[in-house]
């Protein structure tokens, strides 16, 4: 079985399905998304973010470094500076270790199943009090398949909802379907309707994506949608349209569906990635809120019932009640 790395487990998060939630980051993912604000997860092994703000040019770095990516050079003044050439890196971590100001820091822990656990399972009085529960999400918890199944089961052996945040990418629907019985909300993303702009940005065919959605929806899973709304990618209304027809085949089936308007939140992780110059939308300004509102009023005018823009903040709902009967934010 393959064993991800893990970049945070998030507690108390709000965003990541009903109730409070405890949301594991799974590092790893086979999609390209330019505005994903997620970075430090696309990539399965273990890097580390260097914030310069902290670094003091001690050198301790640039000793152990193998590899001379690390070295001190003659800064604008008379002081050393330090300059980090990542092409050079192989990622073995010592800087990591020997940096005394957290000017580096490690990006990806491994942890064993039980570990993950002990740690998602010691809020479950809070998932019971709010309908919450556990969420798995990355990068992307279907490129562990077996892995997310033993965690979904393991969490579910304790009465625990278990929700899966996923752009559903695998080409084969054997690797979803054994997740039915244990997974109590897929949480979908879909990126794009346009099947070229999808091949092309995010470097995956939209038909499997499509296709493993309906056999979600044929199996009566729970489904909810995410939309990412993207400037200049899928914010015409041509893209509103076509959201709002293919979604309105599945209104009456679907949990509902969340428009989540881009953010700017990925763009430090970037600059401490080293990833600044891939990351194309630095400096790109988000769209209003009421910029999504016609996708939202169209969605609702199809008859999905639940619409929201942000995703399911604060949802209350009991145990063993769908989203779809729990009073969330509905817009439109
Ligand atoms: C980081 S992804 C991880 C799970 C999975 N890989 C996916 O794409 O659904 C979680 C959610 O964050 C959203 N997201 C990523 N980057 C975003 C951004 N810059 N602004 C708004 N939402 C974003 C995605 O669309 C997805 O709904
Ligand atoms: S060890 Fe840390 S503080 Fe010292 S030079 Fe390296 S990154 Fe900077
Ligand atoms: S992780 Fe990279 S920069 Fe750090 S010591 Fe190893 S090779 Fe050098
Ligand atoms: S699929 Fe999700 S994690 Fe992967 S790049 Fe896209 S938004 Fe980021």
């Amino acid at each position: 079985m393959k064993i991800p790395l893990i970049t945070e487990i998030q507690r108390f998060s709000l965003q990541d399905g009903p109730g409070f939630r405890t949301t594991v980051f799974l590092k790893g993912c086979p999609l390209k998304c330019p505005w994903c604000h997620n970075p430090e997860t696309q990539r399965p092994t273990k890097e580390f973010y260097y914030n310069q703000a902290r670094c003091v040019s001690c050198g301790r770095c640039v000793a152990v470094c193998p590899s001379g990516a690390s070295s001190l050079v003659q800064g604008p003044g008379k002081d050393l500076v330090l300059q980090l050439d990542r092409s050079k890196c192989i990622n073995c971590m010592r800087c990591v270790a020997v940096c005394l100001t957290e000017a580096r820091e490690s990006v990806g822990k491994t942890m064993s199943m039980e570990d993950i656990l002990q740690e998602v399972l010691s809020d479950e009085p809070f998932y019971r009090n709010s309908g919450g529960g556990v969420t798995i999400s990355g990068g992307d918890p279907l490129l562990y398949p077996a892995f997310t199944l033993g965690l979904a089961k393991r969490i579910k052996q304790r009465n625990v909802h278990v929700a899966i945040e996923t752009s559903c990418f695998p080409k084969s629907w054997k690797t979803i379907q054994p997740l039915l019985n244990f997974v109590d909300l897929f949480i979908v993303d879909l990126k794009s309707m346009n099947p070229q702009k999808h091949a092309d940005v995010i470097g995956w065919p939209l038909k499997p994506i499509l296709d493993n959605i309906e056999r979600l929806i044929e199996s009566h899973a729970h489904v909810r949608i995410h939309i990412p709304v993207i400037p200049g990618f899928n914010d015409s209304q041509q893209d509103f349209d076509d959201y709002i027809a293919y979604l309105s085949q599945y209104s009456k089936q679907l949990e509902g569906v969340d428009i989540l308007n881009y953010h700017v939140y990925g763009e430090g992780k970037y600059i401490s990635l080293g990833r600044e110059k891939e990351y194309q939308y630095m400096g790109v300004k988000e769209n209003p809120p009421e910029k999504v509102l016609p996708l939202a009023r169209g969605l609702k005018l199809a008859g999905i019932s639940s619409v929201t823009i942000g995703g399911l903040v604060g949802i209350t709902e009991s145990r063993n009640t769908s989203s779809r009967d729990a009073g969330m934010q509905c817009v439109a």
